[in-house]
């Protein structure tokens, strides 16, 4: 975290714990309060695609929070996670998680506006937002909580937002930051990788075309990881082409036998769940600090399913027992998880600017698109990022 984003943000969390208000927003700022509504894509229950309904009368997002700021969207990216929200998936901890002051009188989350990417321009700061100014180009991953970025308007926290790349137009922005701050979270916060210790390590990313492992590839290249990839033989240029020094095709055959042939690895990233927890955690290096993080968790469906008490207690003790039987055969077992961060986005945007990341759009849609675009996204076998362009095609303003 920059010095000056972390002192100014120290600073809002002493100061103002708590919210100020219902409909504060006319005191932060003059230009926007006559805006009430605005276009967006929304649904109103849980479902398939046909669930969409385009609307130019959506809520125009308020600030509550004197760190907030309001971010017209230029362009939006979607993820998994879109199409599974849509289906109702996670919904009991994200009614938990949402603010009483975003969700409207009814006490429902309906109307719900998905996308969870956006870069775009600030329009509006609350009075401690000190990091940002109106017109700065943005670019943040949105919780899920959060009311998403398929809308003209999208209200964030200020600490969950980062100046845009400048090398970036903001179609190629809105493709990073979710499996980016998600990539972050699981090899840096959860695997303890950074810039300073990832030299000649060897990792195993497990599913490296879509969205996290094109990401996952170039940072832990950017800081000189040794990086194996799995991935169909027809992504194998692919994920060369980002960097990856040795690529194993999972449709051949059971990948756990050419795997298990390579020297060990340090840290194994799972972007594929399923079985692969009863192989890969054998070809990790035993009893030198070796983690296995897997981004497939049955976290959200256990809240789903048992609702958040008993819910959680069953995530508590499945994670808990797996941890301790693969500890005491000298490996690390850890879930991870997205986290939304400014300063994390801040780290990344210096590695985009150099030029040692790069963004992987697949497919742009039109605002116009976006059940077309979902299709897209729900049909798998993502080689990279969908991004819907909301705003003049999505080109810098
Ligand atoms: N815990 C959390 O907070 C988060 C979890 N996730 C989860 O992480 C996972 C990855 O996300 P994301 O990268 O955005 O997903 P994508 O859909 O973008 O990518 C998945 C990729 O995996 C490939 N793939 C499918 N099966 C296999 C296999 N058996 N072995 C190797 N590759 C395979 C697919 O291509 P093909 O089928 O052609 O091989 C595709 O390229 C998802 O399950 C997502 O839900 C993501 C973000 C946050």
């Amino acid at each position: 975290m920059s010095s000056v984003r972390h002192l100014v943000y120290s600073r809002w969390l002493f100061h103002h714990a708590k919210p100020l208000s219902v409909n504060t927003s006319r005191l932060f700022s003059t230009t926007r309060s006559s805006m009430t509504i605005m276009p967006a894509w929304v649904i109103d229950k849980y479902g398939s695609n046909d669930v969409f309904r385009f609307t130019k009368n959506a809520s125009f997002p308020v600030i509550n929070y004197p760190n907030e700021v309001i971010v017209k969207v230029q362009a939006a990216g979607l993820n998994p996670l879109d199409v599974n929200m849509r289906s109702g998936y996670g919904a009991a901890t994200m009614s938990m998680k949402r603010d009483p002051l975003n969700i409207k009188q009814s006490g429902s989350e309906f109307p719900l506006i998905l996308g969870r990417d956006v870069s775009g321009v600030i329009m509006e700061c609350g009075l401690d937002v000190k990091y940002f100014r109106e017109r700065d180009e943005v670019w943040a991953a949105i919780p899920p909580w959060k009311q998403g970025s398929l809308a003209e308007f999208v209200v964030l926290s200020a600490n969950e937002v980062s100046h845009k790349p400048k090398s970036l137009s903001h179609t190629e922005a809105a493709a990073m930051p979710y499996v980016a701050t998600t990539a972050w979270s699981a090899l840096v916060n959860t695997g303890g990788l950074s810039k300073d210790n990832c030299a000649k390590k060897r990792i195993l990313i497990l599913g490296g075309s879509g969205g996290v492992g094109t990401f996952a590839i170039q940072m832990l290249k950017a800081w000189g990881a040794h990086v194996t990839v799995t991935c169909s033989q027809n992504a194998e240029r692919f994920v060369r082409g980002l960097g990856a020094d040795h690529v194993v095709d999972y449709t051949a055959g059971p990948v756990e036998e050419p795997l298990s042939a390579l020297e060990k690895f340090d840290l194994i990233l799972d972007n594929i769940g399923g079985d692969t927890e009863r192989w890969a955690l054998n070809l990790l290096k035993p009893w030198c600090g070796a983690k296995y993080v897997t981004l497939v968790t049955p976290f959200l469906q256990n809240t789903d399913r048992l609702g958040i008490a008993d819910g959680m207690m069953q995530t508590a003790a499945t994670v808990a027992t797996k941890a301790l039987k693969h500890l005491v055969k000298g490996v690390h077992y850890r879930w991870g998880f997205f986290a939304p961060s400014g300063p994390a986005l801040d780290e990344i945007r210096e590695l985009v600017d150099a030029g040692k990341i790069r963004p992987v759009v697949e497919e742009t849609f039109s605002f116009s698109e976006v059940p077309q675009a979902f299709e897209k996204v729900e049909k798998g076998h993502a080689r990279g990022k969908t991004v819907v362009q909301i705003s003049k095609g999505g080109e810098d303003v």
